[in-house]
């Protein structure tokens, strides 16, 4: 069974206040969204294995921590995702990058892919998906899938605003995919954002509408 973790560091917690403000403009929003990846990626990556190397420092030999076995990939989900990339490779900087390209139909909230690269040994990687935003659930679930199909194996789920019905969906269709949310809001409104929220993620960081 998946879990699921709602982070309450301060920092963050303080940091989605300001994102969710409707006057925060574009550049401090694209700012925040990095922040805030950078400490969720130092939380999510909490369960990773370590091995002891034995190494010669300047002084002695000794025997020192490293990370064991699997390599790490960070994969957005198009367009709002990329806002969160930078923040994750500044403190898992080999990390390698895949895309996916989905959008939400406005009409069925349905997601649309246009686009998917993933690096060519996905399947020997510890996938970590990044997306501000987990409405309906649809996209991370579609997302998560095809990762799967191309041999993903090990594949967390990362996102800064959850709704519960997002969570929930994600529980179900991928119990074995453990997801680090931000915050977990009220619900969803009729046509489907996030409340409270802070309405359109992607236009937000990109500036478009
Ligand atoms: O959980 P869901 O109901 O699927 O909604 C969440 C999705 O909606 C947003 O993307 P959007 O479709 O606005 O595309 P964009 O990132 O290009 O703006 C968001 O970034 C998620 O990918
Ligand atoms: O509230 C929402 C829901 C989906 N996508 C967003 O960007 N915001
Ligand atoms: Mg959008």
């Amino acid at each position: 069974m998946s879990k699921v973790v709602v982070m309450d560091h301060p920092l963050i917690q303080h940091k989605i206040g300001i994102i969710r403000k409707k006057e925060t403009g574009s550049k401090d929003f694209r700012q925040l969204i990095s922040e805030i990846a950078m400490l969720m990626c130092y939380e999510a990556t909490r369960d990773l294995k370590l091995e002891e190397i034995d190494i010669e420092t300047p002084i002695c030999k000794a025997v020192v921590k490293e990370l064991k076995g699997k390599k790490l990939a960070v994969v957005p989900i198009l367009r709002a995702g990329l806002g969160m990339v930078e923040g994750m490779l500044s403190i898992i900087p080999a990390a390698k990058v895949g895309h996916i390209g989905l959008y939400r139909d406005p009409e069925t909230l349905e997601p649309v892919e246009y686009y998917c690269k993933l690096p060519e040994d996905i399947a020997e990687r510890e996938v970590y998906v990044v997306d501000p935003m987990l409405a309906t659930g649809g996209s991370a679930a579609a997302a998560i899938e095809l990762l799967k199909q191309k041999g993903a194996k090990k594949i967390h789920f990362m996102c800064i605003v959850a709704a519960p019905e997002g969570i929930e969906r994600m529980k179900k269709e991928h119990p074995d995919v453990d997801i680090y949310v931000g915050t977990r809001d009220e619900k969803l409104n009729s046509h489907g954002y996030i409340v409270p929220g802070l309405g359109d993620a992607g236009d937000r960081i990109f500036g478009t509408k």
